[in-house]
């Protein structure tokens, strides 16, 4: 039997992750044509029992980062290093032996659990894949898992189709925890949903964090979301990372003009700084970014 735990553990506060001046590059044309660079050379850092935000605008390369954590993008440079030991250009056994400490939960609730198999089976994989629990024990731990991302035990034998996108998010939570990580990556984990439910899921995350230590490299293009739920906010623009600082310093006392203006494009009630606001998101459309960006679900 494999060892439980892959690397070896962080206190808190210790690197985690640690990106280190990362170039992601994609082929898009064939041999004949430059690559296109995505990531220029990131750095950046997961401490042990922390959240980091990843906020920035559509296409600013938010997801290829976390992909290539996971080994999912084409790493052209610089290095990826996890609880001490380099994670790029891991080979298929060593990375699969990886997705113990590191898991993903993703945006689409509706696309990223399997409809044909019931939640308890969805749940069954990844704590029987690498022969950690026996088929009973893993039952046993479903029960646990479900009741600590506050579904009844019944779920187990539902599908995923009955279920709602909230019972869906919770559902893709409890598998990501199955495994015991010590990082999850939440890649957008609540824009699919409504408000009352984005609010229940983060502070599920949030209680999970607590309770087991995880670390969260949470990935939004809502800097009100992000900055709520983190230690540290990164902010990235067009595949830089152009501040990052304290979570309250970049929500209250942003550095760079690009974090002001996704601050200043988020929804306020207060019909004085509409105005202020629709020029934020001049200004960012004209970076490049949607009219919604840092506007959480909102018009005008
Ligand atoms: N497989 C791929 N091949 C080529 N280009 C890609 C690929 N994946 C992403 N890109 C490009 O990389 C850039 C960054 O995309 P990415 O999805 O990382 O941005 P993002 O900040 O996560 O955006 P969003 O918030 O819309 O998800 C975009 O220009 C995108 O078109």
């Amino acid at each position: 039997m494999e060892p439980v735990n892959a690397t070896p553990a962080a206190a808190p506060g210790e690197p985690l992750l640690s990106l280190d001046e990362l170039v992601v590059e994609y082929r898009t044309g064939g041999r004949r044509r430059p690559p296109l660079r995505v990531l220029h050379e990131v750095s950046l850092e997961v401490r042990a029992h922390e959240t980091v935000g990843l906020v920035g605008e559509s296409g600013s390369g938010k997801t290829t980062l976390g992909r290539a954590v996971l080994g999912l993008a084409p790493v052209a440079g610089g290095t990826i290093t996890f609880a001490g030991t380099r994670i790029d250009g891991l080979g298929r056994r060593a990375r699969r032996a990886l997705s113990r400490d590191i898991q993903v939960v993703f945006q689409d609730p509706y696309g990223s659990l399997n409809p044909s198999m019931t939640i308890g089976d969805i749940l069954t994989e990844p704590l029987t894949a690498r022969h950690t629990h026996t088929r009973r024990a893993a039952r046993e731990r479903i029960g646990e898992l479900l009741d600590a991302v506050g579904l009844p035990a019944d779920t187990a034998a539902r599908s995923a189709r009955e279920l709602s996108g909230g019972q869906r998010q919770r559902v893709a939570i409890a598998r990501a925890l199955a495994p015991g990580p010590r990082l999850i990556i939440c890649d957008e984990p609540v824009s699919a949903l409504d408000l009352s439910t984005r609010a229940q899921v983060i502070n599920l995350l949030v209680e999970l964090q607590q309770a087991t230590g995880v670390a969260y490299l949470f990935i939004a293009h809502d800097l009100s979301v992000v900055g709520h739920v983190s230690d540290r906010v990164a902010v990235m623009s067009r595949g830089e990372i152009v501040e990052c600082a304290d979570a309250t310093r970049v929500t209250t006392d942003p550095e760079h003009p690009y974090t002001r203006d996704l601050l200043l494009a988020a929804p306020v009630p207060d019909p004085a700084r509409q105005a202020e606001r629709r020029a934020a998101r001049h200004r960012l459309a004209a970076r490049g970014a949607p009219a919604g960006v840092g506007a959480a679900g909102s018009t005008g």
